[in-house]
């Protein structure tokens, strides 16, 4: 309280400066959910572009993968708080954040967020714009919004306008939606295992495993079909045909990220009321924007830690939903808890079953990060959320390789 009115002058307290970029790589789970031992359901016979080869159907580590593995950011502030950030990227990620990004972040304001993100989208773009280097930006902007939430001992949710909801409701991505349906999920996303260049006979077992879960799990709950980028157009509008007698929700990724007007010609082509769903390889506001003016299809996938972090993706978010479309992010683990949570237009979430079975709830990063929270009976309660960033820890035991320095 001021003694004497009017004579009062606000401070501004100084904000610790970033001081320390380290970047490094870890194996095994985490961020890098593909990188699973043998036996895992994410690893059987699925249909990928790489499936015209027979060598590389039935195993996608076979082609590779679970090549680059995690990759960790951390900043540290000069007040020795540390803001961090995992995704897929592994070893050439890391060469990227410590030899190139790192120069936008030392001495820098982490509240600075936005001009960081645009000197480190810009300064790469000759090489970057997607894919890899987008992944590293990712990281860099998550480590950012960790380390801010931290200073300020506020979620990340709260930094970006705060829940419009009390709680997260999931669907489960794993080759058991039946068990996802009795855990208490709201749907179940299947792989595809059969590719075109496995013909009709393939065709047909797809549809017969859509059907039998059908049977498993009755007409009202949501099931779905993940193709990975793996089909081609006149496919997948076969397969959407034949699988709405089953009532498939969505077909999702179905054709190749950079075929716009693909994803087009098959929107237009699914029976009426499918869905079709994708984005989860595309990056930034320019890629999304080429899938929403090209009504390229019903819902849009972001992966926070490869479409340019949170900072890119409220963009994204905002221009989906002047369309009236749907942002449901894939995968991300606690990067999309604190988004979803704050947005209307992304009404539910996917949970990746990272379990081998899938039989029972891991969290979806595991065993890279503490304090990860995983649903119960499909649902997060938004206070599961009420720590400083995005609430998890690195897991000590996992061990950290450091490649590159600045
Ligand atoms: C299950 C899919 O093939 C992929 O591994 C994950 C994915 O695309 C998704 O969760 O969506
Ligand atoms: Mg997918």
């Amino acid at each position: 309280m001021c003694a004497r009115r009017g004579r009062c002058r606000s401070v501004v307290i100084p904000f610790p400066k970033i001081v320390a970029v380290r970047a490094f790589t870890a194996r095994g789970g985490g961020a890098d959910y593909h990188d699973q031992g043998a036996g895992h359901w994410i690893d059987d016979h699925i249909a990928t572009p790489m499936a015209r080869y027979p060598e590389y159907r039935a195993s996608r580590q076979s082609f590779g993968i679970n090549v680059l593995g995690t990759l960790v950011v951390e900043l540290e502030a000069s007040d020795g708080t540390v803001g961090f950030a995992v995704t897929t990227g592994g070893e050439p990620a890391a060469f990227i954040v410590e030899r190139h990004l790192s120069r936008f972040l030392i001495g820098q304001n982490p509240a600075d967020f936005e001009r960081i993100w645009d000197q480190m989208y810009f300064s790469t773009q000759y090489y970057g714009r997607k894919g890899l280097v987008v992944n590293a930006i990712s990281a860099v902007d998550l480590a950012l919004w960790d380390l801010l939430g931290k200073l300020r001992q506020e979620p990340v949710y709260h930094l970006l306008g705060g829940a419009v909801r009390d709680e997260l409701q999931f669907y489960a991505t794993g080759a058991r939606p039946d068990i996802a349906r009795d855990l208490g999920f709201i749907g179940g996303k299947l792989p595809l295992h059969h590719g075109p260049a496995e013909g009709d006979e393939g065709l047909k077992k797809n549809v017969a495993l859509l059907a039998d879960m059908r049977a498993r799990c009755g007409d009202d709950f949501w099931l779905m079909y993940d193709c990975w980028m793996a089909l081609d157009v006149d496919y997948a509008t076969r397969l959407a045909h034949a699988c709405h007698a089953h009532g498939l929700k969505w077909i999702e990724e179905a054709i190749s990220p950079d075929d716009y007007w693909g994803y087009a010609e098959l929107k237009r082509n699914v029976p009426k009321g499918m869905l079709v769903t994708c984005g989860e390889h595309e990056a930034t506001r320019w890629g999304f924007r080429m899938l929403l003016e090209m009504d390229c299809c019903d819902i849009i996938q972001p992966d926070v830690g490869w479409c340019g972090g949170i900072t890119e993706l409220i963009k994204i978010s905002a221009l989906a939903d002047a369309r009236g479309k749907l942002v449901v992010p894939h995968g991300s683990s606690v990067y999309s808890y604190h988004f979803v949570v704050t947005r209307h237009n992304s009404p539910f979430a996917e949970f990746l079953m990272m379990h081998p079975g899938p039989t029972e709830v891991v969290p979806m990063f595991a065993p890279q990060l503490l304090g990860e929270p995983v649903p119960h009976n499909g649902r997060i309660k938004v206070s599961a959320l009420d720590k400083p960033g995005f609430g998890v820890e690195l897991n000590p035991d996992v061990p950290l390789h450091r490649p590159y320095s600045n």
